[in-house]
């Protein structure tokens, strides 16, 4: 588990991240310990290369099937596209903690 001063994204997402197109998170509940406020490193997690800090700007629950629009927008992404990430990294969740965030 990442310490509570970090978080890591698949390397997919670090574009979208640098170009500020990806604002929010979805995480399970392992990853809750964030709080806004927080300044974090962020890294790949595949290779753990930090590319930057971000500001967490906020943290909330969301239930997996109140998805919408404008959490895919904020993910730089389809609702579908979405629910499929969420669908392959967690399966058979119902509750996400979303984390909204701000490139330092
Ligand atoms: C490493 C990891 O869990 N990455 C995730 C998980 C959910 N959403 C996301 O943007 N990145």
């Amino acid at each position: 588990m990442n310490p509570p001063n970090s978080i890591t994204f698949f390397s997919r997402f670090e574009a979208d991240i640098l170009a500020g197109k990806k604002t929010i998170t979805l995480r399970d509940e392992s990853e809750s310990f964030y709080q806004a406020g927080q300044r974090v490193s962020v890294s790949n997690l595949e290779d753990g290369r930090c590319y930057g800090e971000l500001d967490i700007l906020s943290i909330s629950r969301v239930a997996f099937d109140d998805l919408n629009d404008t959490h895919a927008e904020q993910e730089n992404m389809s609702l579908a596209e979405l629910k499929t990430l969420i669908r392959q990294i967690y399966p058979g969740i119902e509750a996400l903690y979303l984390i909204h965030f701000k490139l330092v």
